[in-house]
This record gives structure tokens, sequence and C-alpha cells, in this order.
């Protein structure tokens, strides 16, 4: 296995697929350390691959696309009391620019059975909706692993001790969001969502197998990533650009509603971290020097809503970049 064998000849700029349920992708032997230069390859070309993971079995996957279904389908001012004080944690919907897109943050600790049922509760004040909790927090859990053992492969990539990822899970949480997509009227515009970057360390989509999402590669091309089931496009945002001082580059990516037929709906799992700041090993005076200070995300965060941040060209470095 090697990096080449994941680039066919002919497909040369495609995004890599790991196979996360390989048995033989086992921390030590040669299958995992060519796994993580393949993704460490990938994330600093595109900024995105694809996990095929048999984790979440199919009648979990069919179940949360079916709650998704359910809770979209809510009165709006039942999804609009889902608020926060926090940026992109709340209801997101009816925006001029893209209105087929509807977000609804469901947990900011969804691996906390407590704090998925609050969101439960919100929506469905009514008892009876225990099932809603109970799988998405299981779904969580899943993904949660994955994103684990990505970033403990992107630290073996760069060749960081153990001590390095255990620090940086500690320092990750979670948020999880999901989306739907309405079908565009005739002559309406089918963008559903625009191209932008993530903030965030990972992100970790997962599609109700309808086709839309599509990533921006490193030959300026858009890409139309595979819905399927099993596949799991992990992106880098923000952070981990940041993070690698500028080695992984943030995927950028956009929904473009293709599918005349079918609603799409994907779930994202958001990692984000605290204080974001380049990896002390992976700064050195010669060729790697330090690209950006530190920074606390959530000031980030309230950043990226204003005139400056969207007005530049790269509003990461505009905020913290430092400049030689
Ligand atoms: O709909 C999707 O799958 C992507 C959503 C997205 O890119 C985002 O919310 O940042
Ligand atoms: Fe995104």
């Amino acid at each position: 296995m090697n990096y080449e064998e994941y680039y066919p000849s002919n497909y040369s700029q495609q995004v890599p697929i790991i196979n996360f349920s390989d048995e033989n992708l086992k921390p030590g032997t040669s299958n995992w350390d060519s796994a993580c230069q393949v993704i460490k390859g990938a994330l600093e070309d595109h900024g995105c691959f694809y996990a095929l993971c048999y984790k979440v079995p199919m009648e979990l996957y069919n179940k949360v696309f079916g709650l998704m279904e359910e809770l979209f389908d809510l009165p709006l001012e039942t999804k609009m009391q889902k608020t926060s004080d926090k940026p992109y944690h709340g209801y997101y919907g009816s925006y001029s620019t893209v209105p087929l897109y509807e977000s609804l943050g469901i947990s900011d600790d969804p691996l906390n059975m407590e704090s998925v049922q609050d969101f439960t509760k919100l929506m469905w004040p009514q008892e009876g909706y225990d099932h809603f909790s109970e799988t998405l927090n299981e779904y969580a859990k899943l993904v949660v692993e994955l994103d684990h053992v990505t970033k403990r492969m992107v630290c073996d990539g760069y060749g960081l001790e153990q001590r390095h990822y255990h620090d940086l899970i500690e320092s990750t949480s979670y948020m999880l969001r999901s989306f739907k997509y309405a079908l565009p009227k005739k002559d309406e515009s089918n963008v559903g969502l625009m191209a932008h970057k993530d903030t965030s360390f990972f992100t970790i989509l997962h599609q109700n197998n309808v086709t839309g999402l599509q990533v921006r590669l490193k030959n300026g091309e858009w890409f139309d990533i595979d819905p399927s089931p099993f596949m799991f496009l992990i992106l880098a945002g923000e952070s981990f650009q940041v993070w690698s001082n500028d080695r992984i580059k943030a995927c950028e990516h956009r929904v473009i509603i293709n599918n005349k037929k079918k609603q799409r709906f994907s779930m994202g799992l958001f990692s984000v971290g605290t204080t974001i700041q380049p990896h002390e090993e992976l700064v050195d005076d010669e060729e790697h020097p330090r690209h950006y200070k530190a920074f606390d995300f959530y000031d980030y965060l309230k950043f990226i809503g204003t005139k400056e941040a969207l007005e530049s060209n790269c509003r990461i470095k505009t905020f913290c970049g430092i400049h030689d």
C-alpha cells in the first residue's frame, strides 16, 4: 500500500479512500504506517480524504437519517427554539442567499447523554422520544471513535510522540450538527451551501446517500463526494491548518443540489479546540518558521462574521497569521 495506489493514474487528482475496517490496519504495522502517509498526503494536497468504515451499521444509519427527516419536519418555531450564545450552535435557515439550506446543532457534547436529551426535550417536549437521544448518542460515540483514530494517524504521520496525540484529544470537544437541503423550485438556484472552509480541526460528514457535496481539489477542480452509507468524508478545517503550521490545507467545500427527486440530509461531527496554535514540533527556525499566533477558538468564531473577515481572501491569516 503506498500513496500512488490511492491515486490510480487515470484519476490522478482524486481523493483517497482509507479502509478503517481493514483488520490489518493496526498501529505498529507497515499497513498503518503507509495509511498514515496517505492521510497526511491527502490532507496536505486537498484537505480531505474518505474513511470507508462499517462501524455504523446499516440499521443505525437508517435510524439516524429517518430521525433527521422527523426533526426537520417539525414546525419552524420549534426548530428555532434551539439557540445558543456560541456562534454556529443553534438553528440556521431561511437565508436569502442559500434558501435551500437548514441546519440544527444537536449537541456540543454529544457523548454526554444528558446533553442530547436536553435537545430532544426542546424539540419534543412530550414524552416518548427517548429513542432520539439514544440513537444520536450511540451514533456520536461511533463517529468520535473514527475521529480519534484519524487524529492518531495524523500525529503518527508527522512522527509525533503518543503524548501529543493524547494532548490533542484531551483539548478537543465535539459538536454534532444536522443539515437538510430543500429541492430547488423551477428556476431557483441549486446552490445548497456556498463554498467555504470550516473552522474545526476535523469535520466528519456522513450523508443520506444523496449527492451534492463537493470539495475543491488541489488542481482547483470541484470533485463530487460519494454519499454512500459507509463513506465518511473527513475534512480538515482551519484549526488543523494552524496546528500543522500550514502543512495541512483547510478544505474548501460546497453543496450543489443536483438530485432533483430526493432531499439531501447530512450529519456533521465537528471537532474543535480552545486555544489553537501551531504544534511545537512542527515549527522550526529554518524550513518551517511559525506562521500563526496562538488564538482563542471562540474569539475566532466571533471574528468570522465581521466585515474584515468577509472581505479577506484568507480570514485565518488576517486573524492570527504572522507575516514575514
Ligand atoms: O451539508 C453538508 O454535508 C456540509 C455542511 C457544511 O459544510 C457545514 O456546515 O460546514
Ligand atoms: Fe462546511
